[in-house]
C-alpha cells in the first residue's frame, strides 16, 4: 500500500485519517514511534515542523493531520463536486479543528480542573454542527456525499462521547450522523478492530 502513517501509539491526530482510509477501502502501514525514541531527537529533526504525525503517499511525505485529510479527499473523491462545495468542506473542517483544539487543551492542560466546565459548555459548540446537519438532507455536512470533513467531525464526536456519553442526547441530527457513519460496513469493521481498540485516544491516557 502506498500509504504509511508514522505516529505515536495513540489515535490522537490520526483518528480521522484512519477512519477515512478504512471507509475508502484503503490499506496503510503504521510505523509506531515510542516517546523514548522520539526524545532522542533524530526523527524529530527530519520532521518539517518537528512533530508527528507524518503521512507518506508513495514518494510524497506530508505533515499536518488536516493536510492528510485534504490530500485523501482530493484522491478519493471526498472533497465536494465543485469549488463551492470544497470551500464549504474546508470551512466545516476548520470548525472541527477549532473544537479539536479546545478538546486537546482541556485533555492535556486542564483535565482535572476544567473537564466539568468543558462538558457544560460543549452544547454551545456542538449545536453549530447540529444546525448544519439538520439543514442538509443528505446526512452529510456538505452536498450529497461524504467528505473528509465528515470523517473529522465523526471522529471528534466519538472522542466526545467517551468524555461525555450523554453529550448528543439532545442533538438528534448529530446522534443520527454518528449512528449512520458507525454503521457503514468498513467503518464498523475498523472500529471493531484490535488495531483501533488497542490505541488510547490521547497521549496522556486521559479521555
Ligand atoms: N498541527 C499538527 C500538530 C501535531 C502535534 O501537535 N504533534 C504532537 C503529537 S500529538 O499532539 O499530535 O499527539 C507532537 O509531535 N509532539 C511532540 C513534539 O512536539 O516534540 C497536526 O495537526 O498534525
Amino acid at each position: 500500500a502506498p500509504y504509511t502513517i508514522t505516529y505515536f501509539a495513540v489515535r490522537g491526530r490520526c483518528g480521522a485519517t484512519r477512519i477515512m482510509l478504512a471507509d475508502q477501502g484503503q490499506e496503510w502501514k503504521e510505523i509506531v514511534v515510542s516517546f523514548e525514541d522520539w526524545m532522542k531527537g533524530d526523527l524529530k529533526k527530519t520532521c518539517v515542523f518537528g512533530q508527528l504525525p507524518k503521512f507518506e503517499d508513495g514518494g510524497l511525505t506530508l505533515f499536518q493531520s488536516n493536510t492528510f485529510l485534504r490530500h485523501l479527499g482530493r484522491k478519493h473523491g471526498a472533497y465536494g463536486k465543485n469549488d463551492c462545495e470544497a470551500a464549504q468542506i474546508d470551512m466545516f473542517n476548520d470548525g472541527v479543528e477549532d473544537l479539536r483544539t479546545k478538546y486537546l487543551k482541556m485533555i492535556y492542560q486542564e483535565y482535572e480542573t476544567g473537564k466539568d466546565a468543558y462538558i457544560k459548555d460543549l452544547p454551545n459548540h456542538l449545536c453549530k454542527f447540529e444546525a448544519v446537519l439538520a439543514k442538509n438532507k443528505s446526512g452529510f455536512l456538505v452536498g450529497d456525499s461524504i467528505s473528509f470533513a465528515d470523517y473529522s467531525l465523526f471522529e471528534v464526536l466519538l472522542n466526545h462521547l467517551v468524555l461525555s456519553p450523554t453529550c448528543l442526547d439532545s442533538l438528534p441530527a448529530l446522534k443520527s450522523f454518528v449512528d449512520t457513519l458507525s454503521a457503514r460496513p468498513k467503518i464498523k469493521a475498523f472500529l471493531d478492530s484490535e488495531d483501533y481498540k488497542k490505541l488510547p485516544i490521547n497521549g496522556n491516557g486521559k479521555q
